[in-house]
This record gives structure tokens, C-alpha cells and sequence, in this order.
């Protein structure tokens, strides 16, 4: 293993200031002898399947060598090279294993092919260049410019990547945006890994058979396999059940699926995009999220901004929700600086609320600081709620939280209980929802 710690992104401000680089692991592989001696690969990928088959990520042409014949994955351990059920197996000097830890350069034997692997760094440049959105993402300021940069040059490698970020920061804007640049042509599939029954995560996430539990009368496809070709967003990975989190390490590592009920596997060519606002170190430390998962996703992290970091790139952001979501309406000096003063704890989202609520208030003049409804500049509070929609107090507080709960009601059927699509469609953060459906019991 390289001394760099394999668990990160590196990334080296380069002498021109505008360009940057960033470090890829990948597997190195040189064949020096048999039929395929010569040949040399170099994957960035988690792990790699050697065989005879079209369909392995190394194909060898000699005969000796099974179809499907070893594995090599990265772990923070080193390069482990696994046996795949192999007809003349893997030799280490005269020595057969079915699983080892390979040394830096260490020479192993598959059949009649020796070959040397070792793990390599990729080094790729990216540039922070000047311009004030990337697709649908909006700012102009450094960080985002940054992130811009980083989205550019990830987006085309298969490498799967994890995306931490405040609730309402954009995440899944960045998602979006590395399926749209990254060239695959299969659907971008966003799965929200928040939803209260682990077993609709499972079925949801991987599929099921028919007939795989009472209930199941037709077979389910599964995330997964719907993205198939294209890229699977795994929305609030930090949720995810734990005894779910092994079989997604699994489908990551081997690009395989088995669906609920079945154990017969289903190869997937399929990118993963995962997404947190949790502490995902402190989750492991406590035991609630696996270290292996974790040190696979983190591979590439990309951070989005809270928006109090980039409060420069408010102005830009109200003008584009005055394009995309048609409001016509001018802000006042006053209310800009409002805007600019707030904490903005809800981020990019409460940003675009309020903007909608008080293009309402306004009633086509221009927005001054009362139609802004800003309360808390500290931060402290929680950013705007559905409750605020009815700004005219007409109801009592009652009143108001039973229309309130009716609201969430709806909208959970609606999105079939999924709570970050909920949080998402009533503007409110996970949190918020969590804690109305606790106090309302829903
Ligand atoms: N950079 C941006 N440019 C334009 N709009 C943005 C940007 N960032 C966020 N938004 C707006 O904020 C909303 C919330 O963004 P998004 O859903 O991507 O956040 P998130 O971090 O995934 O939230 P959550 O953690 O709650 O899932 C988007 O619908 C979009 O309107």
C-alpha cells in the first residue's frame, strides 16, 4: 500500500492557483509470464475479478486460468486476493491459498500466469475555474467553485462517492449533477435510505423474488437493478439499517445483487452516489455504522457548503429562483441585508422557502424584511415550516396543528412513507419531520 492514507481524497493545490489535483487508488496489475505476459492493467476500482470470462474486469487468454478464477479488493488492511472457486489456484511462491494479504509488489500465480499487483495512485489535475453554476447548481463563491472542479473531474470515473453536506445544502443537486456529466447512459435512481421499515429498504433497495416473504406476489426489480447502466443516489446513507449495510457492501464490491428470496446473483453495472448530513466517524465509533462500508464510501468525499459559508452567493441564488420558480418580485437593499445577516439553518432550501413565501406576501411589489419572516439570527431556531404557510392567523394553535398533521399524513402516503421525500416536499428538515411525527404520533 502507498503511505498515503487510503481512506481519503487528496487534493494538492498545484502552483497555478486555479489548478488542483486529486489522487485516485487503483489496482496495478503486470503479467509476467504465460500467454498474457506483457500485458499491463491499471482499474480504479474497489475490487477486481481476474479470469477468462468477458465479462471479469482482467481477461486473461490462458487456459489454465478459470473463468472466474480470484478477486482483488482494496481494504485498508492492503490488497486481498480471494480464490473464486478456481481449478488450479492461486500460489503465492509455492504456496496455495484461497485468501492472502498481498505485500507491496508481491508476485502471485493463477494456473501458468505470474503476476505482479501492487496498489497505484492516479494522479488527475482539475481546474477551479471561474464560472458561477455547474448545471443546475448555483454560486459563484470559492467553495463552490471548488466543488465544481471536484464534480468535473469525479463525475467520468466509475469511483463511488460520498457526498456530506448539511440538510437542504444541495446534495442531491450534486448528485444529479455528477449522473449528468458523468456520460453513463442508464437512469439516475435516487433511493432514500431514511425510511422507517428496514425490510422495505431491502426489498426496495435490492429486489425481491415472488414469493420471497408473505405478501410478495410478484417480483420486485429494486433499485439497484432500475439503475442498472446509470447511477444509484443513495440519499441519508447514514440511516441505513445496520444489518442491511454488509449486503450493500457487498453489491458495491462485487457489482452483484442477489434479490430477497433468491441466491442467485444479478451482475449490475451500476455507480453509487451516496449521501449524509451525519457524522459518519462518530456513527462508526459508536457502532452504528460499519467501518468497511464507511472506508468504502469515503473513498471520494465531496463537501457541499453550508450556505452560511457562501452567503456571497445569495444574490445569485435569489435571482435564480426569480427565473425558475417565476417570481417576479425585486428585493429591497433592506431586505438583501436581512438575507445576508440570517445563519440560514435550513441552507439553500429554507433559502429558496422564503423566497417563495414571500414572493406571495409581497403581492407583486417589492420584497422589504417583513415579507422575509426572518426570526432567528442566531441560528438557533429552527429555519421556516409548513406552519408559516399560513400566514394570515385565522387558526387557533389547534387548529393549526391539526392541519399540520394532516399535511404530513398526506404527504407520507403520497411518498409512501419515505420521510426525506416528505421533509423534501413540505420544505422542512428530516429532523423537523422526525420530531412533528413523534410529537403528532403519526
Ligand atoms: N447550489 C444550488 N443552486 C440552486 N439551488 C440549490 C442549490 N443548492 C440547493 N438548492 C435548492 O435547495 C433545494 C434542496 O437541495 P437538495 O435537495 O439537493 O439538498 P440536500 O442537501 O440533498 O437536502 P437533504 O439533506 O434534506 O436531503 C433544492 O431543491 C434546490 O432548490
Amino acid at each position: 500500500m502507498s503511505n498515503l492514507d487510503p481512506n481519503s481524497t487528496y487534493i494538492m493545490p498545484a502552483t497555478a492557483r486555479s489548478e488542483r489535483k486529486i489522487l485516485f487508488d487503483k489496482i496495478e496489475l503486470e503479467v509476467l509470464s504465460g500467454p498474457d505476459a506483457g500485458r499491463e492493467f491499471g482499474l480504479a476500482l474497489p475490487c477486481i475479478r481476474i479470469g477468462t470470462a468477458a465479462d471479469n474486469d482482467v481477461v486473461l487468454t490462458d487456459r489454465t486460468v478459470s473463468r472466474h478464477h480470484a478477486e482483488i479488493r482494496t481494504l485498508p488492511e492492503g490488497l486481498l486476493v480471494r480464490d473464486l472457486g478456481s481449478t488450479n489456484g492461486i500460489f503465492l511462491r509455492d504456496l496455495r491459498v484461497r485468501e492472502a494479504f498481498l505485500e507491496p509488489s508481491t508476485l502471485f500465480s493463477l494456473g501458468g500466469s505470474e503476476i505482479r499487483v501492487r496498489m497505484g495512485m492516479e494522479e488527475r489535475a482539475y481546474e477551479v475555474g471561474r464560472e458561477s453554476g455547474l448545471c443546475a447548481l448555483v454560486g459563484g463563491s470559492e467553495p463552490m467553485r471548488e466543488l465544481y472542479g471536484l464534480i468535473r473531474v469525479v463525475a467520468p470515473t466509475p469511483t463511488t462517492v460520498l457526498i456530506r453536506g448539511e440538510s437542504g445544502s444541495g446534495k442531491e443537486m450534486v448528485a444529479t449533477t455528477l449522473h449528468a456529466l458523468s456520460g453513463r447512459k442508464g437512469p439516475l435512481v435516487v433511493f432514500d435510505a431514511s425510511v422507517a421499515d428496514p425490510e422495505m429498504v431491502r426489498n426496495d433497495l435490492f429486489g425481491h423474488i415472488k414469493g420471497a416473504f408473505t405478501g410478495a406476489t410478484g417480483g420486485r426489480e429494486g433499485a439497484f437493478r432500475c439503475a442498472d447502466g446509470g447511477t444509484l443516489f443513495i440519499d441519508e446513507i447514514g440511516e441505513l439499517p445496520l444489518d442491511l449495510q454488509p449486503r450493500l457492501l457487498r453489491a458495491l464490491e462485487s457489482r452483484e445483487v442477489a434479490p430477497v428470496g433468491s441466491d442467485r446473483p444479478v451482475k449490475v453495472d451500476v455507480r453509487v452516489i451516496a449521501a449524509t448530513h451525519r457524522n459518519l466517524e462518530a456513527m462508526v465509533e459508536e457502532g452504528t455504522f460499519r467501518a468497511d462500508l464507511y472506508y468504502r464510501l469515503s473513498v471520494m468525499s465531496l463537501c457541499v457548503p453550508p450556505l452560511r459559508d457562501i452567503k456571497e452567493d445569495i444574490p445569485l441564488l435569489i435571482q435564480n429562483f426569480g427565473e425558475t420558480l417565476g417570481l417576479p418580485c425585486r428585493v429591497t437593499p433592506e431586505a438583501l441585508t436581512a438575507l445576508m445577516g440570517y445563519a440560514w439553518p435550513g441552507n439553500v432550501r429554507e433559502l429558496r422557502n422564503v423566497m417563495e413565501r414571500a414572493a406571495v406576501l409581497c403581492r407583486g411589489e417589492e420584497i422589504r424584511p417583513e415579507h422575509l419572516r426572518l426570526v432567528d439570527l442566531s441560528g438557533t431556531q429552527e429555519p421556516a415550516t409548513i406552519e408559516e404557510v399560513a400566514p394570515v392567523s385565522v387558526h387557533s394553535p389547534a387548529q393549526l396543528k391539526a392541519i399540520e398533521r394532516q399535511m404530513i399524513l398526506d404527504a407520507m402516503q403520497r411518498n409512501r412513507h419515505n420521510k426525506s421525500a416528505v421533509a423534501r416536499e413540505l420544505g422542512i428538515p428530516l429532523s423537523t419531520l422526525k420530531r412533528r411525527i413523534a410529537e403528532y404520533d403519526v
